[in-house]
């Protein structure tokens, strides 16, 4: 990407593709007499060269403008101004420009007021690097030194750090977030103002600070972030984390980077030293699916087993590929001396990975003349425990001969 800067101003050449294919939705709006720009991440993104996955629109329109100006539109969040357009196969989130007032909740405006101008829109965002706007033709509109801020790679609140906070009380677990996932610092007043108000996190749902906590343990910068993140007390405010400080450090040591969501919770769960059978419902209080759950918790199970040192082949069957690959390389994480390679190797060596792969099945047994029964059940299970075990081939003559049929 080729950037020139004239006169302050800052233009990118050779856009992306996908800001070319949203060019005519500015432009429609252009057409139409309105102001439109690129807004939030996208921009940011752009600049910084990382994947964007969605363009915005900050436009001077109103919803009802917008709607009329195109063939194809969704009212998703018409009472916050945004409407979606459909263009070229693409969905767009126009929103118009607006400001929020009176947070009464610290989560969501109690009224939006659309404003006629781009600043009065972005001087309401959280972050200097979230508030770079570019024009249809590529120059970039940056009110709040975000270029600047990007340029020092630190994560600063728009104006008042603590206002922002207390217009959304998310935007503090977002800014160690984009800390850990940019790779970006704290910037000081910003810090000192979550610091401050951390408690308003508690307002914010479980499944939102989920999201942002996920993301940060992903991040490229996790170590540092999850620092931020316990220092500030933010963690404190977090289901079942109160109080954990000192064992969540271990987050801020890990011996690479984590790069699986169920890996990271199976990690929590360890580094608080929760037992297994708490594991499940400790990923309820974090408002985690079902599967994730099971998943998180079949990874502590085949961790303390790995880590113990003492497992047989049947515990490798039991744990699965999935859930001991996982297993390892969270104990990797935490620098646990395991022979992952022999365990690895003693895995792909297994005669069979799965139940189904057993060449037998119940209804084989009831034609061999055995009764639906439980006997019959301990009878599979035998079966496949032999099987699993090297001790009987598995076809049906050796089984039948193994189990005295
Ligand atoms: N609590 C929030 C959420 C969003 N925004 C503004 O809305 C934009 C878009 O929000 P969102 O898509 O949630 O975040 P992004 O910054 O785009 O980051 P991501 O890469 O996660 O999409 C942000 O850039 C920021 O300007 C904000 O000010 N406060
Ligand atoms: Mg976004």
């Amino acid at each position: 990407m080729k950037m020139e800067k004239l006169k302050q101003k800052m233009k990118i050449n050779n856009l992306p593709e996908v800001f070319l294919k949203a060019q005519p939705v500015l432009q429609a709006l252009e057409d139409a007499g309105f102001e439109a720009y690129f807004v939030g991440g996208c921009v940011r993104d752009l600049l910084l060269d990382r994947h964007i996955h969605d363009v915005d629109i900050a436009t001077s329109a109103y919803p009802e403008e917008v709607k009329k100006t195109f063939a194809k539109s969704i009212d998703t969040g018409i009472q916050h101004g945004t409407v979606t357009v459909l263009y070229g196969g693409e969905a767009y989130e126009i929103t118009t420009f607006r400001t929020e007032s009176g947070y009464q909740d610290f989560r969501r405006p109690d009224k939006v007021t659309f404003v006629q101008n781009l600043e009065e829109d972005l001087k309401r965002r959280d972050f200097t690097i979230n508030t770079l706007a570019m024009n249809l033709s590529g120059e970039i509109v940056d009110l709040f030194d975000g270029l600047g801020d990007l340029q020092k790679k630190v994560i600063k609140a728009v104006g008042v750090a603590e206002d922002r906070f207390h217009e959304d009380a998310l935007r503090m677990m977002r800014a160690v977030r984009f800390m850990s996932q940019l790779n970006f610092a704290l910037e000081e007043k910003t810090e000192a103002a979550i610091a401050d108000n951390h408690v308003l996190l508690s307002k914010i749902s479980v499944e939102r600070i989920r999201e942002e906590l996920v993301k940060l343990a992903l991040g490229p910068n996790s170590q540092e972030a999850f620092d931020k993140f316990i220092d500030t007390g933010l963690s404190g405010e977090c289901p079942g984390l109160a109080g954990q400080e000192e064992k969540l450090r271990v987050f801020t040591q890990l011996k690479g980077r984590i790069t699986d969501e169920a890996v990271f919770w199976a990690l929590l769960a360890l580094i608080i030293n929760l037992p297994v059978n708490k594991v499940t419902s400790f990923m309820r209080t974090w408002k985690n699916s079902n599967a994730m759950g099971q998943e998180a918790k079949a990874i502590v199970t085949a961790f303390d087993q790995v880590t113990m040192g003492q497992v047989s082949n049947w515990d490798l069957f039991v744990f699965g590929q999935n859930a001991l690959t996982k297993a390892l390389e969270a104990a990797a994480l935490l620098g646990q001396p395991v022979s992952s390679q022999s365990l690895l190797d003693r895995y792909a060596a297994l005669p069979i990975k799965d139940k189904g792969e057993l060449a037998v099945d119940g209804g084989w047994l009831i034609k061999k003349g055995v009764k639906p029964s439980p006997a019959l059940g301990d009878l599979l299970d035998r079966a496949l425990k032999g099987v699993v075990l090297g001790q009987v081939a598995n076809d049906e003559e050796s089984l039948a001969a193994f189990l005295d049929l």
